[in-house]
């Protein structure tokens, strides 16, 4: 389903990935856990070129691209365009349109993809607004709706793309935890129904409950990764014990 294979990333002089190999199933719960700024994000980001990698190869639902630290030309921007059709991201913040309702911040995707919406999109909009548990609200504006409902209501969103494989990027910290419940409950449904999804989080415990596989990193490394059951905790680990402490 998605291979990542030795995903390699610089800021300047700074190395933040050091050859970062992934490769997720369809259907699988992948969980990124690990210390601040390790580099969860920045590989996460890799996964649908928000961030270019330098060097290495992604290859999802048939479309590969390769890296070799060359330049990133507009035939790649092209692929990666083409990946992105499969892919949705979730973010920290939400990031919905304020001028927006709700329900067109969700028919957005299929006006621009489309050019234009009819009954048919809005209906698949509101059953989506419905899935996630906000058919009641579709036509409010996100500034009269709880962090909660807002992330709830950017997942709808990227829903609506019809991707294959969500990527969310610590969706929940923004949240209180009785919020936050709600949003992994709606990750949840869509893990029932078979959805491929990889989330970087600090929140351990939906890593341990929800999760297919739980991937640790640290430095710009995988340092382990397998069933939540089998990750080995290693106490002696001076890391580990750091990261441990910021989320336990
Ligand atoms: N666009 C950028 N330009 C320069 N440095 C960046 C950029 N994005 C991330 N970094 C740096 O890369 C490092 C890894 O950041 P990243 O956000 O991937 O870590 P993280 O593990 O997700 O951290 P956190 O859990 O705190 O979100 C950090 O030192 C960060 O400052």
């Amino acid at each position: 389903m998605l291979d990542a294979h030795n995903i390699h990333k610089s800021f300047g002089e700074g190395a933040i990935l050091g050859g970062v190999s992934l490769q997720v199933r369809k259907g699988e719960l992948v969980s990124i856990i690990g210390p601040s700024g390790c580099g969860k994000s920045t590989f996460l980001r890799c996964l649908n070129f928000l961030e270019i990698p330098d060097r290495g190869t992604i290859n999802a639902m048939g479309v590969t691209i390769a890296r070799d630290g060359g330049p990133w030309r507009r035939a790649d921007e092209h692929v990666a365009h083409r990946l992105r059709t499969h892919v949705g991201m979730v973010f920290q913040n939400f990031n919905l349109f304020p001028h927006l309702s709700v329900l067109d911040n969700v028919l957005l995707a299929p006006r621009v993809v489309k050019g234009e919406t009819g009954p048919t999109e809005r209906d698949e909009a509101m059953a989506l607004l419905e899935k996630v548990g906000l058919g009641r609200v579709a036509q409010r504006y996100p500034v009269s709706l709880s962090g909660g409902q807002q992330q709830r209501a950017a997942i709808a969103r990227a829903l609506a793309m019809r991707p294959e494989i969500m990527l969310y990027d610590e969706p929940t910290s923004a949240l209180d935890p009785i919020v936050a419940e709600e949003v992994l409950g709606v990750m949840r449904k869509l893990d029932d129904e078979g959805m491929t999804q990889i989330v970087v989080t600090h929140d351990m415990r939906f890593a341990q409950v929800a999760s297919d596989t739980i991937v640790y990193m640290d430095g710009g490394h995988i340092i382990e990764s397998g069933p939540p059951e089998t990750l080995c905790v290693d106490p002696a680990d001076d890391r580990t014990r750091r990261f441990l402490r910021t989320v336990l």
